[in-house]
């Protein structure tokens, strides 16, 4: 699915409008059928309805939709908010149509004082007070309202957008003044807002209703974010020969867990396994050996002339992808070992964990990255990585692009939806995943999985895609099995089968 920005969300109401042809005003009576249906599906008529509505379309929307409750006989009492005298259009000609109508129990235009109704845990409340085109932070008597909707024990369905959230760029917003919808409602297609973790405490549940605006405009929209689906991925999937072997399937080397931290190299090391390689060789610390053969027995296992730590780069030049990081230490010798790695590999390399903590500590190594570079850092790695804590996770998304871009590589930005910077300014969300994945050792699953791939002969984009897909696909089909609660990164590899199989299908 394509994110379009506000802007753009603009341009594809007036083409579709100009395009199918379809009038404004039924468009949004439309737009207020799809949402009424799915108000319906949730609330039964004998809920009382508060609709708040703004001065723009998304006050129209509200207004129909109020209508539209109406006639199906719920109780509906509406608060239409137009303090400057000033609707739009059909927000106008939805007024129009409503006391028209007759069938509101009570409707109020509020133009100067405002006495809110009471808001009983029975109440549903329709958030119509700004959708899309919000263009800065509520303040004043909106924000009051907003705070008494969220202090209430009501029930909120927002349309299109929870009143007062941005649709990209939240940074500088008044989070007390943004509704906390139970269920938004969003036409069309999700927002780029929709998909930061800081934003989610927002949405509640988050539907997205197909108005049918017009599929030329979302085919031929050039856009810089999308959210990846299964479908973009099953052509991705490459099929084994019947005559392949494991010399020709791709060898990876690992080069993970410091002493104490053998944990990390092992998941990886699994996942790697799991992901199609041939063959996996994995490079830790001496004393990790006999824990290794034990739980890895199929990987070839290189032991540093160290204990304990990574203390010197190896020969790289058999591999045909290189993982590094998860569990390393941040010891100086591993650093300088690190960087010795990085400049000597040829092949494709993910750099995760504490190789990531390790480059933050040596901001100056972040000019001597090869191109094609992957990076997969969660949050607080990456701020580090970048050297400030960011206030927004809009900024940090934007900080990454930039990196990526910067470094002509990939930083593959973990979190609830984790999305894939690439070098050329795009950006790819996931879609698949859990809070179950929360847990230690998932982010070594990630790098496992990726450096499979690429070792199996996927390209860097793919790799990270395909990665990220598979992983959260694995650990979806886990908790459908083992619920969120127990899950463990090890779970996650076991599923991973599984995963595969329903892309290969
Ligand atoms: N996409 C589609 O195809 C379809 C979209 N549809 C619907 O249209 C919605 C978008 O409608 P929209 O563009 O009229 O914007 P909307 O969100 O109602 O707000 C604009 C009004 O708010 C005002 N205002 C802004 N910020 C403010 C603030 N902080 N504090 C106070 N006021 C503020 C602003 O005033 P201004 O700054 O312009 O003076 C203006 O009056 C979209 O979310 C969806 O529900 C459907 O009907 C059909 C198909
Ligand atoms: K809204």
């Amino acid at each position: 699915m394509k994110i379009f920005t506000a802007a753009q969300i603009h341009e594809l109401d007036n083409y579709t409008i100009e395009h199918e042809p379809v009038k404004s005003i039924d468009l949004m009576e439309r737009a207020a059928k799809a949402l009424t249906r799915a108000i319906m599906d949730e609330w039964t008529d004998r809920t009382p309805v508060v609709v708040f509505a703004g001065p723009g379309n998304n006050g129209g929307d509200a207004l129909a939709v109020a209508r539209m409750l109406a006639e199906n006989h719920y109780q509906v009492s509406v608060y239409l908010f137009n303090i400057h005298d000033k609707l739009s259009e059909d927000c106008a000609a939805n007024k129009e149509r409503l006391v028209y109508a007759k069938k509101v129990s009570h409707f109020t235009e509020i133009t100067l004082n405002f006495d809110p109704p009471e808001l009983t845990p029975e109440t549903l409340v329709v958030d119509g007070l700004f959708g899309s085109g919000i263009n800065k932070p509520l303040s004043g008597g909106f924000a009051s309202l907003v705070r008494y909707i969220n202090q209430s024990p009501a029930k909120v369905v927002s349309i299109d957008m929870p009143s007062g959230l941005m649709c990209e760029d939240n940074t500088y917003n008044v989070r007390q003044n943004i509704i906390r919808a139970d269920l938004t409602l969003t036409l069309q297609q999700k927002k780029l807002s929709m998909m930061l973790t800081d934003c989610q405490q927002y949405l509640g549940r988050l539907r997205v209703l197909d108005i049918r605006l017009s599929p030329d405009y979302i085919r031929d929209t050039e856009v810089s974010c999308r959210i990846q689906e299964e479908t973009d991925l099953i052509p991705c999937v490459r099929h084994r020969g019947d005559f392949v072997h494991k010399g020709t399937m791709g060898h990876a080397l690992i080069i993970a867990g410091s002493y104490g931290m053998s944990g990390a190299a092992i998941l990886a090391t699994r996942a790697c396994l799991r992901s199609g390689a041939g063959k996996v060789t994995v490079h830790t610390p001496k004393r990790n050996y006999g824990i290794m053969q034990v739980a890895v027995p199929e990987a070839v296992l290189q032991m540093d002339r160290e204990e304990t730590y990574f203390s010197d780069s190896v020969e790289s030049q058999d591999y045909d992808a290189l993982a590094i990081g998860p569990g390393l230490g941040q010891s100086e010798n591993s650093a300088i070992a690190l960087i010795g790695q990085i400049r000597r590999t040829q092949c494709p390399i993910v750099v995760d964990a504490d190789g990531l903590n390790m480059l933050a500590n040596h901001q100056a190594w972040m000019q001597q990255l090869p191109l094609g570079i992957i990076m997969t850092p969660h949050p607080k790695e990456f701020d580090r990585l970048v050297g400030v804590t960011s206030s927004s996770d809009y900024e940090r998304l934007t900080k990454a692009r930039q990196l990526a871009e910067h470094l002509q590589g990939y930083v593959l930005l973990k979190g609830h939806y984790s999305a894939l910077c690439k070098p050329d300014g795009h950006i790819v969300f996931n879609s698949t995943g859990n809070s179950g994945m929360a847990t230690a050792g998932s982010g070594d699953v990630l790098t496992g999985i990726i450096a499979g791939l690429l070792a199996r002969g996927y390209d860097q984009a793919t790799a990270c895609q395909l990665g990220m897909y598979l992983h959260g696909l694995a650990g979806d089909l886990a908790v459908r099995d083992l619920g969120k609660e127990s899950l463990i990164a090890s779970d996650i590899i076991n599923y991973l089968p599984k995963a595969f199989l329903r892309l290969e299908d």
